[in-house]
């Protein structure tokens, strides 16, 4: 338990823990009230049964005659509105003690998302290589929730609950040592016998929720992403039948930590109906009659209304804990594998490099991804000059993404390095290299807004300027389209994922979103390998426009797409096997000349 509590408290940033710091001042001040609710029944009840003890007892006595009364009666009645004080009192400092508590642990799963998708944005590419995107979401969208409220709001409540119970173990300490100690005893006993019992299932049962539930999320997201796939491939059934598994397991398992929960109520309330037996018993032997036990009965009643529902809390509070500490050692292990969250990989770098003048180099490139046993890349040297249109082909598998991914500042070589303009590319300067570039990938990411935004792609509404929409919107053959056959314009809606607009459309929003910063160095890779023919021309000629404006470097598999290049690199097996224009490759060398003799001419 004191390693759930440590490893709860080190997702919380220090500012957080500081703010936990007083929000445990406030429970305890919260308690102190309580106890003293209880402990002010006493004399209250015992001056209304017998009026002399007024006389008799020494501290009613002095408060009798501090508080100046004329009458016992008076005095009775003031005792009955200072126990409804501090009664009242205590139930506000509770309803604020929840709502603190409340908002303290919802804020979390705010703050805690925000930093784990902050960690996520800050990492070196390559580390998403290797992950799976639907985790990710999974963690912040599922797994942070699910940690701070079963885990990090039962802590705390936990801990408020402890103090309130210890606060009124003392009180009836002091009131009849002998019967607080035996009842406490009989009651935290059954619940650690209870708790013995059960902590291994409740592990189990958090444990393959958690794996079940990132699985129900993995087969969501692969469903629905892939949604034309999966109709075509008439896979609805299947991919159903894989859905249903998981999503079962992930109930089943909580309604079994949600019985295991709540089973020990009623298991308690035989224990404490059979105790109520032997209490009565214990305080007519001790104190002679039933009215003479009277203020201490009153006492423990009004301690058990509390002490009860409190033990059974507490039960509830460790059993939730200890089903969700699969799902906490998840989150930490996340958070653990983040490498150190840099705010520099985060901000906009405020200014870009100069404008190209001469050229870019790549020397003796070597890259290797980590899992991969051999190099995808095996000293690569490729000019690119400014203004210049740049072709890059070959086999599938033979490097040209990889190669890309260089230039686009994402993959560090492990050896060899790239120059702009002479200047090295370092990781101090490459987000300033990538404000540069525009880049086109083969699919688009449309996401459901207007045009102006999908252009805009990433910027807040008030920060899209629409000049540069509309002057990036016609650069890419995109403006009449827009203004002529769309509803709204620039302000039509393009449904989620683009589903409104054709494939050759989308290609030129994606060509838009690349110029909208006005870039120096446009980057396409296969941006138009999943087009006909025809559509490729219209993307083409977008492309065309651009000739002499940018510096424009394209990834394709069509010939046809490069014809047009000042110069292509064929590349094969991690290397650049050929170099020149598309008629001299074809004269002089046979691997280019025999892919593009294989290719009907566009
Ligand atoms: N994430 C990765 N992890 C490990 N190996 C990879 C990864 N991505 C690519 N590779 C390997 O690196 C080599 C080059 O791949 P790359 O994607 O650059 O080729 P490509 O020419 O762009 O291929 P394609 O035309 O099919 O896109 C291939 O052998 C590929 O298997």
């Amino acid at each position: 338990m004191r390693s759930t509590f440590r490893k709860l408290f080190s997702i919380l940033s220090s500012r957080e823990r500081r703010t936990s710091f007083w929000m445990f001042v406030l429970i305890v001040i919260g308690a102190f009230f309580e106890a003293g609710g209880v402990a002010s029944i006493i004399p209250f009840i015992s001056v209304l049964s017998d009026p002399s003890v007024v006389n008799e007892n020494v501290w009613l006595a002095r408060a009798y005659a501090w508080s100046g009364m004329e009458s016992v009666e008076a005095f009775t009645i003031a005792m009955g509105f200072l126990f409804l004080g501090v009664f009242f009192t205590s139930l506000v400092l509770k309803a604020l003690n929840q709502w603190v508590q409340i908002r303290f642990s919802k804020m979390r799963v705010h703050s805690v998302g925000s930093r784990l998708l902050k960690g996520y944005l800050s990492q070196p590419y390559e580390w998403f290589l290797s992950r799976h995107t639907s985790k990710l979401a999974t963690t912040i969208l599922s797994e942070v929730n699910q940690v701070i409220s079963k885990s990090l709001l039962p802590a705390i409540q936990l801990v408020a609950q402890t103090i309130v119970v210890t606060a009124l173990i003392v009180v009836l300490l002091i009131i009849d040592p002998v019967l607080a100690v035996s009842s406490t005893a009989v009651l935290v006993g059954a619940y650690v016998v209870i708790y013995m019992v059960v902590r291994r299932p409740l592990y189990r049962f958090g444990r393959r929720r958690y794996l079940a539930n990132l699985e129900r999320y993995r087969v969501t997201q692969e469903t629905l992403g892939g949604v034309k796939e999966v109709k075509v491939g008439c896979l609805e059934q299947n991919m159903l039948e894989r859905f249903m598994p998981s999503s079962f397991k992930t109930a089943n398992e909580e309604i079994k930590a949600s019985v295991v929960n709540m089973l020990p109520g009623h298991f308690m309330q035989a224990v404490v109906f059979g105790g109520v037996v032997g209490v009565l018993l214990y305080l007519k032997q001790a104190y002679g009659s039933m009215s003479g036990a009277l203020p201490v009965l009153s006492a423990f009643a009004f301690a058990a209304y509390r002490l009860l529902p409190a033990l059974q809390q507490i039960f509830r509070h460790i059993t939730s804990m200890r089903s969700n500490s699969a799902a906490l050692d998840g989150l930490i292990a996340e958070i653990r594998s983040l490498e150190s969250v840099s705010d520099s990989r985060l901000q906009e770098p405020r200014s870009r490099f100069p404008e190209l003048k001469q050229c870019i180099k790549l020397k003796g490139i070597e890259y290797g991804y980590p899992a991969a046993s051999e190099m995808a890349l095996k000293g690569v040297s490729v000019t690119i000059g400014a203004k210049e249109r740049i072709g890059l082909v070959g086999s599938s598998g033979s490097g040209k993404t990889t190669t890309v991914d260089v230039i686009l500042g994402l993959l560090a070589p492990t050896s060899g390095n790239m120059f702009v303009d002479g200047v090295k590319i370092t990781p101090e300067n490459v987000r300033q290299w990538q404000r540069s570039i525009g880049y086109v990938p083969q699919h688009i990411f449309l996401a459901d807004e207007t045009i102006a935004a999908n252009i805009a792609f990433g910027l807040k509404p008030n920060e899209i300027d629409r000049d540069s929409v509309i002057r990036a919107a016609r650069l890419a053959n995109l403006h009449d389209f827009i203004t002529t056959r769309l509803p709204e314009g620039y302000d039509t809606e393009v449904g989620e994922r683009g589903v409104r607009l054709s494939g050759g459309q989308r290609q030129r929003i994606g060509i838009a979103r690349a110029l909208y910063h006005d870039p120096d160095v446009l980057i396409l890779d296969e941006a138009t390998s999943a087009l006909d023919n025809q559509t490729e021309k219209a993307v083409m000629e977008a492309v065309d426009k651009l000739a002499s404006q940018k510096t424009i470097v394209l990834i394709a598999h069509r010939l046809s797409t490069v014809r047009e290049c000042d110069r292509i690199y064929l590349m094969s097996d991690g290397q650049v096997v050929g170099e020149g224009r598309f008629d001299e490759l074809v004269r002089d060398n046979a691997e280019f000349s025999a892919m593009a003799s294989g290719e009907p001419s566009a």
